[in-house]
């Protein structure tokens, strides 16, 4: 034992571990201690601890990884998607907005506005979280939305390259992304995004910022394909990004191109060389009226998929993983496996922390298993089926985050 305090969680009906054999044990344990996993198992086998709950057969699973979400921001578009509802499509063109109101706002604003949508995030059971920058758009208010991102969540993206600011030059804007502002939020973020899209960034720009970022050692992920067939997927596979996001209109080429990346990669044993991985949204796509991204031919064809809330005032006012999962499970045509395995393992494969160093470093998240951190999310419900089967029914009943009883 190593002295840390532990928690014995027993009495559980389902454990979907989501771990390297996609394990989903009945009756069974998990005990806690300190922030790790330390062992899972039958219950009738359990070993004794500190402190005890008691699942009285509740479902457990890894707590969400959301690996996309844009929580720096201040301001309201409710205008924006009340138009929308009343048939006006989405525009690039309404991030500005956002931008007027973050440039606005105090940094003690903005931290409290970010703190609030992670704490709602985590009452609904999410436990690692992404966020970009991208509503500052200039070199002083991208480089403080790094700052505050990095007090505030897990993993910080650079998305100076969300849209070119009102007022500026396109090519002397990508000029700034790729030099000076890069300087300015590097010490804070470990990825950077381009929103590679018609009214966003072109093909040509987007692969300066992508060079320039991967040059400054930053890993790359892209929004692509998000309102038509476009640059975005290629580009993310031959930059090696670990994740393209979004991905609504793909060609056969597209999905081909992406399974492609996956070849060297060992999927039931979580080995081999790590691919380009597909992040559907599916809530934005609700809000913003585009089809659904088609998480099962991807999932068909071998990619690695990811389920993520998109949380951003413009196309995905929400953080619920849950709503996400239903969806994918109802429209999607997931299994509840995939869908869970896609919000929680898939989610961690975009972030690069789907494997951990149990010893000295960083531990594995988005799974269960011993060694990793102790993220877990106790539902409501019998099993995780009900996520599909009660859609709307807010089901988290308990959270643990890094071990510590978060809800
Ligand atoms: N697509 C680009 N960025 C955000 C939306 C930003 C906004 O409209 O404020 C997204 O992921 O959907
Ligand atoms: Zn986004």
């Amino acid at each position: 034992m190593s002295g840390q305090t532990s928690t014995l969680i027993s009495n559980i009906g389902e454990l979907m571990t989501q771990d390297a054999e996609h394990r989903v044990l009945k009756d069974a344990a998990v005990v806690i201690e300190g922030e790790r996993i330390a062992w899972i198992g039958p219950a009738s086998e359990a070993p004794s601890a500190d402190g005890h709950v008691d699942a009285e057969g509740r479902a457990v699973l890894p707590g969400w990884v959301d690996s996309h979400s844009h929580l720096i921001f201040a301001g309201d578009r409710t205008a924006e998607f009340e138009a929308r509802m009343a048939g006006q499509s989405y525009s690039a063109g309404g991030i500005a907005v956002t931008t007027g109101a973050t440039r606005a706002a105090s940094d003690e604003e903005l931290t409290r506005l970010a703190a609030g949508r992670v704490a709602e995030a985590v009452s609904q059971g999410t436990t690692y979280l992404e966020s970009k920058t991208g509503y500052g758009l200039d070199l002083e208010n991208e480089a403080r939305s790094a700052r505050i991102a990095a007090a505030t969540v897990d993993e910080v993206t650079y998305l100076g390259a969300h849209l070119v600011p009102a007022g500026a030059d396109a090519e002397e804007y990508t000029d700034l992304v790729c030099g000076p502002m890069l300087d300015a939020v590097r010490p804070y973020v470990k990825w950077a995004d381009v929103f590679c899209e018609r009214g966003a960034f072109t093909e040509e720009q987007s692969r300066r910022v992508l060079t320039a970022c991967r040059d400054a050692g930053l890993g790359l992920r892209v929004h692509g394909n998000q309102l038509g067939e476009g640059p975005g997927v290629q580009l993310a596979v031959e930059f090696g990004a670990a994740s393209v996001d979004h991905v609504n209109y793909l060609s056969a080429a597209d999905i081909g191109a992406l399974a492609g990346t996956w070849i060297g990669w060992d999927a039931s044993t979580g080995t081999g060389t790590r691919g380009t991985v597909a992040t559907c949204l599916p809530a934005c796509d609700l809000s913003t009226r585009q089809p659904l991204a088609p998480g099962r031919a991807l999932i068909d064809a071998g990619v690695q998929i990811a389920l993520a809330a998109n949380c951003n005032p413009g196309t995905s006012y929400t953080s619920s993983i849950a709503f996400c999962v239903t969806t994918a499970v109802l429209q999607m045509h997931l299994s509840v496996h995939e869908a869970v395995r896609a919000a929680t393992y898939g989610g961690a494969l975009a972030l690069g922390r789907e494997s951990g160093n149990d010893v000295d470093g960083e531990r594995a998240v988005g799974s269960i298993a011993v060694g990793h951190r102790a993220d877990l999310h106790m539902l409501k419900a019998l099993s995780a089926t009900h996520l599909a089967y009660r859609p709307g029914i807010p089901l988290t009943f308990a959270v643990w985050r890094a071990g510590v009883r978060a809800v």
